[in-house]
């Protein structure tokens, strides 16, 4: 049997699997088959919890999206894969350092049940996106249609974002614009895109259309992107308040040349357990 638990982020969930003490080695179909919410377990992403090689390193954290692709980085699930290590006494350290493969993050479990997560910096350089455009810029025009354009800021989390203001992001068009962007040629690597609407200097409301995985309740580093998007548009404080449809994000970038910080809640729902041999006659 290959055991699992199933834990979520506002409500961005998660199958996560210790991969330190069971031998474990996925296919695409078999991580498509577990993310699956009709057939499989169901999940946005699936979280592999393996032992870092690196020097004061205590855990390597790899992520998967629900259509079995690879990524470099999830925050609602560095959140999680935090509260996981803990929870399973794979660490007794309340503040742990976790390599991805953008970059080492560093989780923080708080007293309050909170995990505050350094995100490390946002990268802007299109070849860092990767966005194919002539030269970096705070915003762009991007083509989503012949005739049609849209504003969007494109910046690194150690994953890509697209960020839109739109005026209500209940009526915003995320599922037309989301796949479009997600899928748009000039962003080689796809792209997760966030539609954010600005209620003050502190507080904005944000939807995210997931590359690889739909739109979600949630996106921890959506929420971070956001927010630096909108300190560099001159619209945001340094430290906001982002309502996700599964809840709230507390996110802050102290200054250009810092890390961005993000806190939210991480949450156990269950454990179960799949049989390898389901796995293996898909
Ligand atoms: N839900 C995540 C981001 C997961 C990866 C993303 N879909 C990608 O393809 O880069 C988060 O909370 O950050």
């Amino acid at each position: 049997m290959l055991k699992f638990s199933k834990m979520h982020g506002l409500g961005n969930d998660f199958v996560v699997i210790d991969a330190i003490n069971q031998s474990v080695q996925l296919t695409t179909e078999q991580i498509r088959f577990m993310a699956d919410r009709h057939i499989g377990i169901g999940c946005d992403q699936l979280l592999l919890v393996e032992n870092s090689d690196l020097k004061d390193v205590d855990f390597r954290y790899r992520i998967f999206n629900a259509d079995g692709g690879e990524v470099s980085q999830c925050g609602n699930g560095a959140r999680c894969f935090a509260r996981y290590v803990r929870d399973n006494g794979l660490t007794t350290k309340d503040s742990i350092a976790v390599e991805t493969a953008s970059g080492v993050i560093y989780p923080i479990l708080q007293a309050d049940g909170q995990v505050c997560v350094d995100m490390g910096k946002p990268r802007f350089s299109p070849e860092q996106v990767p966005f194919n455009v002539a030269e970096q810029s705070n915003t762009y025009m991007l083509a989503v249609e012949p005739g049609r354009q849209v504003e969007i800021a494109a910046l690194s989390m150690g994953n890509p974002h697209a960020v839109l203001l739109v005026d209500d992001v209940t009526t915003a068009p995320v599922g037309e614009l989301g796949p479009k962007i997600e899928n748009h040629q000039q962003f080689p690597e796809r792209v997760n895109v966030g539609f954010m609407q600005l209620v003050d200097h502190e507080h904005i409301k944000l939807r995210v259309y997931e590359r690889g995985s739909a739109e979600t309740t949630a996106c921890g580093t959506g929420a971070c992107a956001a927010v630096v998007s909108g300190i560099r548009r001159g619209i945001l404080g340094r430290q906001v308040s982002v309502l996700l449809p599964g809840g709230t994000l507390e996110i802050s970038w102290p200054d250009e040349n810092s890390s961005v910080w993000m806190t939210g809640p991480a949450q156990h729902v269950f454990d179960g357990e799949i049989a390898w041999a389901t796995l293996n006659n898909l």
